[in-house]
């Protein structure tokens, strides 16, 4: 008797991740209720499964969803507002100015889903997201169908969205009640940065996300300004102060850590910290590298993040994998360093580690959600294929991406988002904010 499965996916290559370094041939992925429930010989699925849609994929790599482990989505509608400056002098005259105009539960709604349809098209199923309105990015990525752990924002400054920090606290508490029960939805702590956040309520961070059980998100050691300004406001490096005040540990997701010393490195690693690497928006902010092969080389668990499209200006991750194992090999002038399958697993199991989902998502296993992404590897480029690994991450661009499944649900049918009504509608609400950003 065979077994009724929902969807039979057979492509040429199932790169499941777990296990490491291989690309299975010939094999077929059985999908039931969402999830995995077997890897295995295509002759051998189609004799113990009755499906109810079989896709064939013929000179595609499957390979997980992708996890983008630090994002503000909505920011894409400012994508192009201010290139070409260092963090602080962007941050202070450029981007805050504008969200202090402009950002709204409206602005986060819209920025949130054109991030989501762009992320979705690149393969991108999972978003680990900080911005403001959190509520309004939690609707926008349910409505897109795309798994996101959102940020309840910290800062201590006012914004039209919070006028201090209990209010910070008080929404976004709010908002993760709501949206509790989810199937999609997740949400962390996100206090910005440890010079925008005082010691009260980064305390109050941490006993908030041992309390809840959910991941911190936060920028830590972006530049060398914040480690110097930390040493003469506080008297320490920053590391050092949210060590203290109990941040560090197994939920911790360090964006960016890019001025990082030996002993750092090993507190990060001793502590089960992870690393949210973003090697675009480092080097167009000059930011500097971050030192990504000695913390893999510590055991650290290092994923891959876009940051907002207003600082790298894509959410591209197969942009990221290509740029993380390029920039660790260049730095270290190592070329056997970040090798392609620790690219790709950075961009995948790595950045669900980091989220503590890897028990869901993050590889191609059965009992596992299936997040997946098929790629086609058929293009003149990509031919020939030797390795298919080594062409997903030093080759194929997003453009390759044909179909992406969230939940075992379609959501990308020949590089087109299913849900989203149309690119016009989309042009038209982005076109929409330009017009008022620009008054
Ligand atoms: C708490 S809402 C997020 C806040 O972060 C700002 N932001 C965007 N990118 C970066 C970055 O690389 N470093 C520091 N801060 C960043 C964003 O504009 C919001 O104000
Ligand atoms: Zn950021």
């Amino acid at each position: 008797m065979s077994e009724p499965i929902d969807l039979l996916l057979r492509p040429t290559w199932v790169v499941p991740v777990i296990p490491d370094r291989v690309a299975l041939k010939g094999h077929s992925v059985a999908i039931r209720d969402g999830a995995i429930v077997a890897v295995l010989p295509a002759d051998e699925a189609d004799r113990r499964f009755t499906a109810k849609e079989i896709a064939d994929l013929p000179g595609h790599a499957l390979i997980p969803g992708l996890v983008n482990l630090h994002a503000h989505a909505s920011m894409s509608l400012m994508r192009g507002i201010a290139d070409d400056l260092p963090l602080m002098q962007w941050l202070q005259e450029a981007i805050w100015p504008a969200e202090g105009k402009h950002v709204s539960h409206a602005f986060v709604r819209d920025g949130t889903a054109l991030a989501a349809d762009e992320m979705l098209r690149g393969g991108i199923t999972t978003c680990n997201e900080m911005y403001f309105h959190p509520d309004a990015a939690a609707e926008a990525f349910a409505a897109a169908g795309m798994r996101a752990t959102v940020g309840v924002a910290v800062l201590e400054f006012p914004t039209p969205y919070a006028a201090n920090a209990d209010e910070y606290f008080r929404k976004g508490l709010a908002a993760r009640d709501k949206w509790q029960g989810h199937p999609l939805i997740r949400f962390a702590m996100a206090p910005h940065a440890p010079y925008t956040v005082s010691d009260d309520s980064l305390a109050r961070v941490a006993s908030l996300a041992a309390e809840l059980d959910c991941p911190i998100h936060m920028h830590i050691h972006e530049t060398a300004h914040e480690i110097a300004e930390s040493l003469s406001q506080h008297g320490v490096r920053p590391l050092a102060r949210l060590a203290r005040l109990g941040l560090l540990g197994p939920g911790m997701i360090a964006v960016h850590a890019v001025h990082l010393d030996a002993a750092e490195i090993e507190l990060l690693a001793s502590q089960g910290c992870a690393i949210a690497h973003c090697p675009s928006s480092n080097m167009k902010l000059a930011s500097g590298i971050a030192p990504v092969a000695a913390m893999l080389d510590k055991g650290l668990t290092v994923g891959l993040g876009t940051d907002g499209a207003a600082s790298n200006n894509r959410l591209d991750l197969f942009e990221e994998m290509r740029q993380a194992a390029l920039l660790a090999k260049v730095s270290t002038m190592d070329p056997t360093v970040v090798p392609a399958h620790t690219a790709l697993r950075m961009a995948t199991l790595d950045g669900a580690k980091a989220l503590g989902l890897d028990h869901l998502i993050g590889s191609i296993e059965p009992g596992k959600r299936a997040d997946l992404c098929a790629v086609a590897l058929d293009t003149v480029n990509n031919t020939p294929c030797f390795d298919p690994v080594s062409h997903l991450v030093y080759v194929a661009g997003r453009e390759s991406v044909a179909h992406v499944w969230v939940d075992g649900e379609k959501r990308v049918e020949k590089g087109r988002t299913v849900l989203r009504n149309s690119n016009k509608e989309l042009i038209g609400i982005a076109t929409m904010w330009q017009t008022r950003l620009e008054c």
